[in-house]
């Protein structure tokens, strides 16, 4: 069952056309991949969904409310994780979880968040001195704190190293086992295939497909003896709308 639709959603940013008539849903504790080349529209569509920006037209809506006008109510519910988190480097861990957790009304126990995501010996460590992974899994504790319904992800793993990005994609899987749907916004084709139940491809603000990754690979022609991997299928896919916009179709 979809509990967050984006229907003929439109977003400009003065002169540039930043999502253009983009629809899609998203379905209860899947998890949803959204991908496309930088410029795409993706950060845009996420912050449409978790109210930090409002679509020119169409219509968005989250666990049955309008992010746009239910400000509040979808802040609560939805956990967003920004592309990068900029704390002030001398606040501690668990000084900046007590910070966020003081936004909701019920928010998760602290210290059980920070089990979660393995941070529970970094707790009066600055956030200045954490390394680059320790500051995404904060970031998704962060993201957590409010025990939201949904969480977004935004470029989570760029940036990680490959033990890091393995222990992001395990934290994701677990935080979909505890019932959370999650939106995960990323350039990694391999990311995609390992995690996303669908995915919806962007491009130059308006949807070229939208459905699994095996869809999307048994959709696309595959004339090799190499194994056919979700990346190819990506390219030719874009390949194709490049080449149909080249011809005027
Ligand atoms: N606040 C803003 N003011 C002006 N233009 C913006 C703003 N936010 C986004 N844009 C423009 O809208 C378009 C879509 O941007 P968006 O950040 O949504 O793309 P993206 O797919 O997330 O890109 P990337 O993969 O590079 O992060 C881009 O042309 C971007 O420059």
């Amino acid at each position: 069952m979809p509990i967050i639709s984006v229907e003929s959603v439109r977003k400009t940013f003065g002169e540039v056309l930043a999502i253009d008539d983009l629809t899609f849903a998203v379905d209860e504790n899947e998890i949803f991949g959204i991908l496309g080349p930088n410029g795409a529209g993706k950060t845009t569509t996420v912050e449409c969904i978790a109210g930090t920006i409002t679509p020119d037209r169409g219509q968005v809506t989250v666990l049955g409310a309008d992010p746009a006008r239910q400000r509040s109510l979808v802040r609560e519910r939805v956990g967003y994780q920004l592309q990068s988190t900029a704390l002030p480097p001398a606040l501690r861990v668990g000084e900046a979880m007590e910070l966020f957790a003081a936004f909701y009304e019920s928010p998760a126990d602290v210290g059980s968040m920070l089990d979660l995501v393995g941070m529970t010996g970094e707790r009066r460590r600055p956030f200045g001195k954490l390394s680059g992974g320790q500051q995404q899994r904060l970031s998704i504790a962060l993201a957590l704190v409010g025990q939201p319904q949904v969480a977004v992800f935004d470029e989570l793993t760029t940036g990680l190293d490959p033990q890091g990005r393995r222990d992001a994609w395990q934290l994701i899987e677990q935080i979909r086992n505890r019932g959370i749907t999650v939106i995960l916004v990323t350039h990694f084709l391999d990311e995609a295939e390992r995690l996303c139940d669908r995915i919806a491809i962007i491009d130059k603000g308006r949807s070229r497909f939208i459905g699994s990754p095996t869809e999307l690979m048994d959709a696309t022609p595959h004339a090799s003896t190499s194994p056919h991997r979700l990346e190819d299928a990506y390219l030719r896919l874009l390949d194709q709308d490049t080449a149909s916009t080249a011809r005027g179709m």
